[in-house]
This record gives structure tokens, sequence and C-alpha cells, in this order.
């Protein structure tokens, strides 16, 4: 805190209530400038970015505090601050660098605060209920029945599963949250991801770059490519919205005809999306079009990339522990049957150890490693800290999930730790895949449905070997959790 006199001019410090040292509470790293902390990530790649946050929780083994030009940053890698923050009323607005994803979703239910948050919050908590999760069940079992045809007639295949998994779980969020299938879209959908990958290229620009934090900047020198990725995403959920709004109307005029006394909700015999109460909520004047366009976006998104990572490190995993893969599979021949006919909600509660197994694969690799919030006014934390107006916070989930206070030998893969014994004693935060408190995650309950499908579905018919070297994996930053290399799985038929 005594240090970078000049930065102070630009920045306000954290206090103490007390009036204890601040790097008592919480330490502060050297910075490389006179800027403070402001050039740490500058000239780091991708991986280089990503380990930066992991170098600091291991050398300090606490939260701690970074200065950057503008902004001080409370960096969380405990559970107990996690809860402060989580749990704190003043404290749902999301950080500054959300603002990068602002071009690419606006501000739909993620990137939101204050009384729109609240009120898209309200519209959409409906819809991820769970009678309308169980009319989707089919649609995941159908999704990952066609999943598995790709590879009918081998024995023995190895699959990249960046590659397949995103086209998997893009088709079910569209057929799910939006109504729409993408059988005959499937080009479009493979567009869509390819440009999602060139904003995210974009986004990491700007994050390790402090001088493309203004959009200015970044727009004269760093924003190659940037537009049309935008319009090519931006069109692909514009054409979801435009036929899921024809399948309404069309629906409505049929209905209309073929009505009879007894037909006394035609909508709800049809299979209903997410997206229809978007396009309902319009006509009630509770949103408008660009506003459906940002939740879709945001959807879209938030449904398709976070699974997906989900599915391709529970594989991995299914190949790195062949006697864990094991017990799900007598787990799964002990509830479901093999023509898959049982395969409902209620058969896959069942299957508890399955989902200790995707527990622990989204501890060890939690698809959203970081979170962000601002202070948008000075805000107290119960450990004392004054956090000044624009103070950012992040919240290293990676770091949380791996910190060996809460778990024993945190490298190691282990399902066990989510029997209910193992969990009653741990801290609840200490564990936080899908955030927690108000800005929690609207889709946990969808995306563990839909991670379990897949599994039961594929283990069902392969055993999943290994093809990777787990040592070699090196993770890069991005919006979500990535790799250098893609993951491979080798699948044998089971006889
Ligand atoms: C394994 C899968 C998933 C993981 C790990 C995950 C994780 C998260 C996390 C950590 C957040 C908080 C983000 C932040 O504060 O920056 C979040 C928010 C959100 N997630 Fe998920 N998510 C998953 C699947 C889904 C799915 C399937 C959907 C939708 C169908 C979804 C929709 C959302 C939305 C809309 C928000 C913003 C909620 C709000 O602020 O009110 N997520 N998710």
């Amino acid at each position: 805190n005594k240090d970078y006199h000049i930065l102070s001019f630009f920045t306000k410090r954290i206090r103490s209530k007390d009036g204890t040292p601040v790097e008592i509470i919480a330490p502060m790293p050297k910075g490389k400038t006179i800027f403070g902390n402001t050039f740490d990530l500058y000239g780091r790649d991708h991986a280089g970015v990503f380990d930066h946050s992991r170098e600091r929780a291991k050398e300090l083994g606490t939260s701690y505090i970074e200065y950057t030009f503008g902004s001080a940053i409370y960096n969380i890698i405990d559970a107990d601050s996690a809860e402060n923050v989580m749990n704190h009323p003043n404290l749902i607005t999301k950080g500054l660098v959300y603002n990068f994803l602002h071009p690419f979703l606006k501000t739909g239910l993620l990137t939101s605060t204050g009384k729109k948050w609240h009120a898209r919050r309200k519209m959409l908590t409906p819809t991820f209920h769970f009678n309308i999760l169980n009319q989707f069940q089919e649609i995941f079992k159908t999704e990952s029945q066609k999943f598995l045809q790709q590879f009918e007639g081998q024995d023995e295949v190895t699959i990249t599963l960046h590659d397949v998994i995103p086209r998997f779980t893009l088709n079910s969020i569209c057929e799910t949250a939006m109504g729409v299938k993408l059988d005959e879209m499937a080009e479009k959908g493979d567009r869509y991801r390819e440009n999602f990958s060139q904003i995210e290229e974009c986004f990491i620009r700007r994050l390790s770059n402090p001088l493309f934090w203004g959009d200015k900047l970044f727009e004269m020198f760093a924003a190659k490519d940037y537009a049309s990725a935008l319009d090519v995403v931006h069109g692909f959920s514009s054409e979801i919205i435009a036929k899921r709004r024809d399948l309404l109307k069309d629906e409505l005029d049929k209905s209309s005809s073929t009505q009879t006394a007894d037909d006394d909700g035609f909508v709800s015999k049809k299979r209903f999306a997410m997206l229809d109460t978007l396009i309902y909520a319009e006509k009630d004047g509770l949103i408008d079009h660009s506003g459906i366009c940002e939740e879709v976006d945001t959807l879209m998104f938030e449904g398709y990339d976070t699974t997906s990572i989900g599915l391709i490190f529970g594989l991995m995993n299914m190949s790195l522990n062949p006697d864990k893969q094991e017990l799900c599979f007598q787990e799964i021949q002990e509830h479901i049957d093999d023509d898959l006919s049982n395969l409902d909600v209620s058969q896959l509660n069942k299957l508890k150890y399955l989902e200790y197994f995707m527990k622990e694969t989204m501890r060890l690799f939690p698809s959203v490693p970081i979170m962000g919030r601002e202070a948008v006014q000075e805000t107290e934390l119960a450990n004392g800290l004054i956090l000044p107006k624009g103070a950012q916070i992040t919240i290293h989930v990676f770091d949380i999930h791996r910190n060996a206070k809460y778990w024993d030998s945190p490298e190691e893969f282990r399902p066990e730790r989510f029997l209910p014994e193992n969990v009653q004693d741990r801290h609840t935060y200490a564990y936080v895949p899908f955030s927690a408190g108000q800005r929690n995650c609207i889709g946990q309950k969808y995306a563990m449905q839909e991670m379990k499908t897949l599994m039961v579905v594929l283990l069902k018919q392969f055993k999943v070997l290994k093809a990777i070297d787990p040592q070699k994996i090196v993770f890069h930053t991005g919006i979500t959790l990535r790799t250098q290399d893609k993951i491979r799985v080798k699948l044998v038929r089971r006889q």
C-alpha cells in the first residue's frame, strides 16, 4: 500500500476498518512497474495469463490485493471471503472485465445489474422449473443417441472431445431453450462456434493488455475480425428467434382451427421452450426485441460452452480413472434399462456416484474458473477490509477448489469427497462451480441433467479409454476454462 506513489493519484486504496495494516489481512504482491500490477500480465501468452493467478495463489496461500491503473483488485482464493462477497447484498454488480463481453452479450442476465437484472431473473427463473426440465429430458436423450450414431459400426474410435462435444451441447440448448432443432442448420451452428472462438480471442487480447481496456484503442488496434465474428453469432441467434416466432405463430394458428372443448391450453400441450417466455413477455410489454436477443445470446453461450467443458473433462476423467468409471457403469446398469426407456429425471436422480463424479470433475476443472464483481459503493467486508467505490473483486474458483485448507490432496481425483458424510464438515463455499448467492447459475440443474444423460447413454455402449497424457495438459485463459491442446479419449464398444 505504501508503494506506487504515482498510482495512488489514480487508484483508491483498500483500507481496513480498525486501522490494522491492510497487508496483515491480505498481502499485496509487488507489481512489475511503478504502476503497481497494471502491467503484470503484459507480454504473457494465454498459458502465462492463466498461470499468473495460480503462481500468486501458491506463493501467497491466501486472498490478496493487486493494484492496477484505476482500480484495486481483491483476489479471493479462500471460502470465507468468497462467502462474504457472494452473499453481500451490495456486491451483485459484475466486474469491469465483463464490459469486454458487452459487444457480444450486451446486458443480458449474466452481465446486467440492478433493476434490470432483478426483472430478467424473475422472468427467467420459472423457465428452469423442474416440470420444464422434465420435458427436456426426451430431447437430451435423443440428442445423446444422435451423438452416438456418428460412431455406428465402429468398435473402437479415438475422438477429439473439443470437436464433437460442443456440437451436442449447442444442439441441445437450441432445441430445449430455444425450441428450434439445429438439424437443417448444422453448418450455421458450426460457424457460430468458430466465430465464438474469435470473440474469445479478442476478449483475451483486451484482458492482457491494459492499453486495450478502453474501447477506443481496442477498436483501433486490436479488434481485427471482431465485428464480423459478432455479426455471425448475432445473425445465428436472430435466425433462431425468427424461427421460433414462426413456429409459435403456426402452433397458435393451428390450435385455433383445431381446438376442441376440452383443449384447454394448446401451448402447454406442445413442448415449451424458454424463449417462448420471452416472446410472451414481449407481448405484455415487459421486454423488447433487443432484450430478447441479449437473453438468447446469453443463454446460448452459457448453456453450450459451460456444459461442453463439463462433459469434455468428465469424459477425460472417465478415461483416466477406469475403476471409478466402472462404478459409474455398474450404477447405471442397476437403474437404467438397456433400451433407455426409463431414462427419466427420477432415474437420473438415483445415479449418485455419477453425480459425485461430475462434481469432482467440476472441482478440478471448473468451467468458469474466475468470476468478478465490482464494489459500486464503498463496501465493508466481514474480514474488516473496506473496499473503495470502483474496487474490483476476482473470485478464483480454480484456486478455491484446489485450496489444501479444504481439500485433502487437492490434485487427486476422488468423487467420494462428495459423499454426504464427507461434505457435511466442509465449508460450503469451498465448492462453488455454479457460483452462489443471488448471482448463482440459473442453469445448474439443467446442466447436471444434460451432462448425466450423455454420460449414461455413452457409458452403456462404450468403455472410455485414455488417449492423452494428463501431465501434459496446459491450461489457457479464456472466457471459460481452456486448454492448449484438444482433449481426446478412445471409445471401445462394450460387448
Ligand atoms: C456445467 C455447466 C455450468 C456451469 C459450471 C455454470 C457456471 C456458472 C457460473 C459460475 C455462473 C456465475 C458467473 C459469474 O458470476 O460470472 C453462472 C451464471 C449463469 N449461468 Fe451457468 N453454468 C453452467 C451451465 C449453465 C446453463 C446450462 C445455463 C442455461 C441454460 C446457464 C445459464 C447461466 C446464466 C443465465 C447465468 C447468469 C445468472 C445471473 O447472473 O442471474 N448456465 N453459471
